[in-house]
């Protein structure tokens, strides 16, 4: 891959977002001085910002600059004066929502590794966790975040909708990244009660016999809920509907050690955005407290889907030298031990333009595994 020009749209959001991307900029940055390759940063308004600037979470121009992109950046969304305001109209989940629907962002690609020089401080038993390496595909842009919702007299009502072809189109990209990987692929559904659960399991059992190579099992929710923290190593793929996803990989983030660690993409039709899983963590705003890694291994995503391959494990070799050192924030130590969102970020980058002291090629980065599909 020769060198590289980028557009980047940001949108920092709300909370911790603009601290976070900060960060990851920093990173990339490092990556376009040590490699040769120009990233510009179009910074746009999303979530609850832009709802006070616009009075709306999703301005037309935000839009239109993800459209004209090669990728985007996302910090997180979200306030408490919505969080706790059930009437409010206008939200800044919203504005992800549209955003994510706008942009046919179909698949939320969210790895999850258990950091090896993290397990010794993990609440979860040593020897259940050491070795857990898994992916989940998360549908992103269907089910009942979508459906349509409403309030009755008495009640409020919302809907939960699929169709064979939002099901099959996200199975297609788990079955493939199964194949590259251990060959194992568990769909998460709760087909015992749900119509459209068992919509799920009828096509991915109609498209299994196209992957003769992948193992498929399936599992119930709230069984799947439990497996993940008794016994993680079990999974390799799990694929699963919009709510579920988003609700497991949150629960998957004590594997890793934070919800701070976990980065994603999500891809699709147009676009493609990288984000990390965690919200807008409203309470560490402006504090400069809140762990940027989840944002800078988004980043090295971001760089794997450009192609560059070397510089996205660049990324991930020197987030390792932050985690080997202890160079970590609050949520990874103690207060008095830790480091701020910005000398974290500071030393990642650092390490990117000392070539991680010029070990540039080291295998088996644990971050590195590929989640290019
Ligand atoms: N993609 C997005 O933009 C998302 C936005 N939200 C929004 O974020 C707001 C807050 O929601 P919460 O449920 O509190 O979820 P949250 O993910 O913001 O925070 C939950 C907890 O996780 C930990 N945490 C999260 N990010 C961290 C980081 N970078 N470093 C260290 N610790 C971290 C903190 O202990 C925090 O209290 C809400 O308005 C919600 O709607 C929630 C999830 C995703
Ligand atoms: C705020 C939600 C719409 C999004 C969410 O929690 C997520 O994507 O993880
Ligand atoms: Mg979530």
């Amino acid at each position: 891959m020769g060198i590289l020009t980028k557009k980047i749209a940001v949108l920092a959001g709300d909370g911790i977002g603009p601290e976070v991307c900060q960060e990851a900029i920093k990173v990339l940055n490092a990556i376009g001085d040590r490699f040769g390759h120009t990233f510009t940063f179009d910074h746009q308004l999303m979530g609850a910002c832009a709802i006070d600037a616009t009075g709306d979470p999703l301005p037309e121009e935000t839009l239109q600059a993800c459209f004209e992109a090669d990728a985007v950046l996302l910090g997180a969304i979200g306030d408490p004066k919505y969080d706790n305001n059930p009437a409010a109209k206008v939200r800044p989940e919203q504005g992800l929502l549209r955003l994510r629907k706008s942009l046919g962002l179909y698949a939320n690609i969210r790895p999850v590794t258990a950091y090896e020089m993290l397990i010794p401080h993990s609440p979860l038993k040593n020897d259940r966790i050491a070795g857990a390496d898994m992916i989940f595909f998360r549908e992103l842009t269907g089910g009942i975040y979508f459906g349509e919702k409403g309030r009755t007299e008495d009640g409020a009502y919302d809907n939960c909708t699929y169709s064979r072809f939002e099901i099959s189109r996200i199975a297609h990209l788990a079955f493939k990244a199964a194949q590259n990987r251990r060959g194992k692929l568990t769909l998460v559904d709760k087909a015992n009660v749900l119509e459209t659960s068992r919509l799920w399991r009828e096509v991915v059992q109609e498209l299994s016999p196209s992957y003769p190579d992948v193992k498929v099992d399936y599992l119930f929710v709230d069984n799947a809920a439990m497996q993940l923290i008794l016994n993680p190593k079990q999974f390799d793929v799990i694929l699963t509907e919009n709510m579920f996803g988003d609700i497991l990989s949150d629960e998957a983030s004590v594997i890793a050690g934070s919800l701070g660690l976990l980065p994603s993409s999500s891809v699709g039709d147009a676009v493609a955005l990288f984000e990390p899983i965690h919200g807008s963590y409203p309470q560490a705003k402006g504090k400069n407290i809140a762990n940027p890694i989840a944002t800078i291994l988004s980043a090295a995503m971001m760089l794997e889907h450009f192609g560059l391959l070397q510089e996205a494990n660049l990324v991930r070799y020197a987030v390792e030298e932050a985690l080997d050192k202890k160079i970590v924030t609050q949520d990874l130590a103690s207060p008095i031990m830790s480091y701020s969102t910005e000398q974290v970020g500071t030393f990642v980058a650092s390490c990117v333009m000392g070539g991680v002291l010029e070990g540039l090629h080291k295998e088996n980065v644990q971050l590195g595994m590929s989640t290019v599909i």
